[in-house]
């Protein structure tokens, strides 16, 4: 069982699937509380779930990737069971992870997604940062940026750490926070080693859950 707030289809707003129709699987709860968050109607409430219908609710949908998020899914340990039982099943399964919780048991067929937080989300010191050194090309790592301090400390580490040569690296402009413009202009004037992302999902649908 786990606790679940929402299960929907839509189009994959972020990272490298951008674009992609997806069934996204939001897990109840999460032990940060990040500055920006656009999802903490998933921090309390949801309904307990067996694993069956679950994948019963996923089948629904005519989607090849599966997109396991939160909250922060890997809060709750049988999330991996889940995981293991999605890629099982077929699906092309991705996992959004705040970096705070060791990903290195999660089934290798998973691209986990990995946010490492930044000063401005006011959770930098959850980065868990032996994550790095499990992830591999299958892997993504992603920072949102708030502000120009921010986008410094994102590329401190990209460059610091060579993170584009553990796997693809994604910067993503905190929503209503950040100008996407600018964050743009400063990856070019650096000719940093990342893919800027926006989320689709809101520019088609504006900031509400369940899309
Ligand atoms: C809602 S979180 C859930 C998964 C996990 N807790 C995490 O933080 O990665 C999914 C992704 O949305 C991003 N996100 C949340 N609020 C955002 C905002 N206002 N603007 C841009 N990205 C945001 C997070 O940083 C994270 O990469
Ligand atoms: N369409 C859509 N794509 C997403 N990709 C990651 C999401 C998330 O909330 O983790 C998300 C979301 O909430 N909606
Ligand atoms: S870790 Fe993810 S779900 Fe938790 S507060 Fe931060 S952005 Fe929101
Ligand atoms: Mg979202």
């Amino acid at each position: 069982m786990l606790k679940i707030t929402e299960i929907f289809f839509s189009l994959q707003g972020e990272a490298r699937d951008a674009g992609r129709p997806t069934v996204f699987i939001r897990l109840t709860g999460c032990p940060l509380r990040c500055t920006y968050c656009d999802s903490e109607y998933a921090f309390f409430g949801g309904e307990w779930m067996h694993f069956d219908d679950i994948l019963a609710e996923t089948a629904r949908h005519p989607a090849r990737h599966v997109c396991v998020t939160g909250g922060e899914p890997l809060a709750q340990k049988r999330c991996l069971q889940l995981l293991e039982q999605l890629c099982d099943a077929g699906y092309a399964v991705s996992l959004e992870t705040s970096g705070a919780i060791d990903v290195s048991p999660v089934d290798e067929r998973v691209s986990r997604v990995v946010d490492l937080k930044t000063p401005d989300s006011g959770e930098a010191d959850r980065n868990l940062w032996s994550n790095l050194g499990t992830l591999g090309p299958h892997d993504q790592l992603k920072f949102v940026i708030c502000s120009r301090g921010d986008y410094e400390w994102a590329r401190e580490q990209i460059t610091g750490r060579s993170l584009a040569d553990l796997c693809e690296v994604l910067v993503s402009p905190a929503w209503g926070q950040q100008d996407p413009t600018q964050l743009a202009e400063w990856v070019l004037a650096d000719g940093l080693p990342v893919r800027m992302q926006l989320q689709l999902h809101k520019l088609l649908w504006g900031d509400e859950p369940g899309k």
